[in-house]
């Protein structure tokens, strides 16, 4: 049962702010190669743009005061080489770091997609899709923002302030000290403004992710939708996630909107501070013209990296939160994962053991829905399962696949338990066919070859054949060569069940499990389908769910399923001789 819904904010792990920081930027490490050649080329271009003043500086103070013109042009056609330079390196450095920091986009992509491929059903029940979808795109779409702003601004304007900052306090200490007089009452503005910031852009993924569940699952019903003529409900909904969005993200960005005016006002206060200081306090002849002209060029120099490095802090704290949302699901541990030193379950014979199991869903762990259930399967036994709607049998058969594990008790196939056994090589042998019988955009053959990738030509069309698809998928404009789209849009929902079907029997399993598979098939195509099964799976073990009892007749043994345990068991003959639970089924379908 999902616990959480598009009305409920995530949950999340609180993390240090700057443990994230260091882990997103952790990722550059693997370019050290391409990152050093950036620095040696900012490097350069760095120094080149602290020489203008200087050059500046000469021309007024040597050049135009000696009246060398000579001297003058000399130092234009210097300069103009220098910011040909200056413009190649910067060029090459930002490309290069583009590369850099889009391939950790792609690593970071990558791994938080793998890494939800391995989580279990109990981490799917739990969140909506649209959830998992919006820290896949635009959790991770946010980080490139920031990542590519790291390496293409961070450090440059880190090493320009740095180096400006040097440069004025050599040549005028007290000058200098006067224009950065203002930096400390920056650093505790951005502080304080960062702090409160943070939590509401926090609340703002939040609320992005409400949205983004909301839309998923209302595209994903909208027939429902349509059909109940809801519309105007959901539009309501709609409108109210809407403006939580919309009033999540202006309340963020009102405290975010304080960062520029900060800088701005720390700026304007250093000028002043340096003009005051300079000339009221020290005086400009002690200064020198042009080292006064200097200073006011290296004060712009100093307070726009500044401003961009506040900049780059806003929209750290703005992507942050995505940062946090992308590692706390690369961090969610996957429930069922192979055991140190498990084992590969060898070709199967079919024997399948329940011993004292009981289960409970994890977002209920006080509700048993399988009670100390026992049985033993022979290989090649067919076991109908039968009972009253939310019984447990799906609950069975999910253990065996081991989708959930057994909260208690031991479960065995052919004697290996399979908590001992690698879980591909469990659910490789295993046929299994649900009601959501999923298809996926691509052709006919690809969907059926989806069950064994390796699968050959003949063996999709001997499945086809089996199942008694191949005739409708003949009639069809490109036979096997049709292209489905999502879900299998454009086909009967008998036709995507007979499809399934094949793709189930392509992969030639050792255990079968029809979950009412066949449950939207006409009973003329099912007694076909039937003698398919019958067929292929000769001598396989195979389970059957079905709530339309002429389906399992000719099972080898029917349980009946209830209250969280089997209430009988046997063949349909011997049920119905007992008049139980199955023959009273049995009158209210036939009778
Ligand atoms: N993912 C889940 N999380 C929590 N509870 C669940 C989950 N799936 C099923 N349940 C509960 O477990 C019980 C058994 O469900 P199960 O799907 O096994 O029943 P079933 O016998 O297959 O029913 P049906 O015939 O309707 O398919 C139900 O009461 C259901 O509410």
């Amino acid at each position: 049962m999902a616990v959480n819904s598009s009305r409920i904010d995530e949950e999340q792990k609180a993390v240090l702010k700057k443990d994230t920081m260091l882990r997103m930027f952790k990722y550059l490490l693997d370019y050290k190669k391409q990152i050093t050649i950036v620095l040696f080329i900012m490097a350069g271009t760095i120094a080149i743009s602290m020489m203008a003043p200087l050059i500046m500086e000469y021309a007024i103070n040597v050049c135009v005061a000696q009246k060398d013109m000579k001297g003058l042009l000399r130092l234009g056609g210097g300069a103009l080489i220098l910011f040909l330079l200056f413009l190649a390196g910067t060029k090459i450095r930002m490309r290069l770091m583009a590369e850099v920091s889009n391939k950790v986009l792609l690593t970071i992509r990558e791994e938080l997609y793998q890494h939800i491929q391995t989580l279990g059903f109990g981490f799917f029940d739990s969140r909506p899709t649209g959830k998992i979808l919006a820290r896949i795109i635009g959790d991770v779409n946010s980080l490139k923002d920031v990542l590519s702003d790291s390496v293409t601004q961070l450090i440059p304007d880190l090493l320009t302030v740095i180096c400006v900052a040097v440069i004025m306090l050599i040549k005028n200490y007290r000058l200098a000290m006067a224009a950065l007089l203002t930096l400390p009452i920056l650093a505790i503005g951005l502080f304080l403004i960062q702090t409160t910031v943070h939590r509401r852009w926090q609340i703002y993924r939040k609320k992005t992710s409400n949205l983004n569940a909301y839309v998923h699952e209302d595209l994903s019903g909208i027939r429902i939708i349509q059909s109940y003529a809801a519309e105007k409900e959901t539009k309501n909904v709609f409108h109210d996630l809407v403006n939580q969005h919309y009033k999540s993200f202006m309340d963020a960005v009102l405290v975010a909107d304080a960062f520029g005016p900060l800088v701005e006002i720390t700026w304007g206060l250093g000028g002043f501070l340096l003009y005051f200081i300079g000339i009221k306090i020290i005086g400009v002849e002690q200064v020198g013209i042009g080292t006064f002209l200097a200073f006011s060029t290296y004060i712009a120099m100093f307070w726009s990296p500044i401003r961009n490095l506040a900049n780059f802090y806003n929209k750290l704290t703005t992507n942050i939160t995505a940062a946090e949302r992308i590692f706390d699901i690369i961090d969610t541990e996957a429930e069922i994962v192979d055991q140190e030193g498990a084992k590969e379950l060898p070709e199967l014979n079919g024997e399948v053991e329940f011993k004292n199991v009981s289960f409970a869903y994890s977002d209920e762990p006080d509700r048993l829905i399988l009670s100390d259930v026992n049985f033993l399967i022979k290989p090649g036994e067919t076991i109908a399962l039968v009972g009253p709607t939310g019984a447990g049998k799906t609950t069975i058969v999910n253990l065996i696949s081991r989708f959930y594990e057994a909260t208690e008790g031991r479960i065995l196939i052919d004697g290996h338990e399979i908590k001992d056994v690698t879980l591909n090589s469990l659910r490789s042998q295993m046929g299994i066919m649900t009601q959501d019988n999923f298809l996926f955009s691509g052709t006919i053959r690809d969907n059926i070859r989806y069950g064994r990738l390796d699968a050959a030509e003949e063996e999709i069309i001997e499945a086809a054949k089996a199942v008694s698809a191949h005739e409708f998928i003949m009639k069809l404009d490109e036979g096997y060569d049709t292209v489905i789209s999502e879900r299998g849009a454009g086909l009967s929902i008998g036709q995507r069940q007979l499809l399934a079907f094949a793709r189930t029997m392509v992969s030639k399993p050792g255990i079968l499990i029809l979950d009412e598979a066949t449950s939207s098939i006409d009973t003329h195509t099912e007694l076909l389908v039937q003698k398919g099964i019958d067929a292929l799976l000769k001598g396989r073990t195979s389970f059957i769910i079905a709530h339309r009892l002429s389906t399992i007749r000719k099972a080898d043994r029917i349980f009946v399923i209830d209250q969280g345990n089997i209430m009988e068991a046997g063949s349909h003959e011997e049920l119905l001789a007992l008049k139980g639970a199955y023959y009273n089924l049995y009158q209210s379908q036939f009778a």
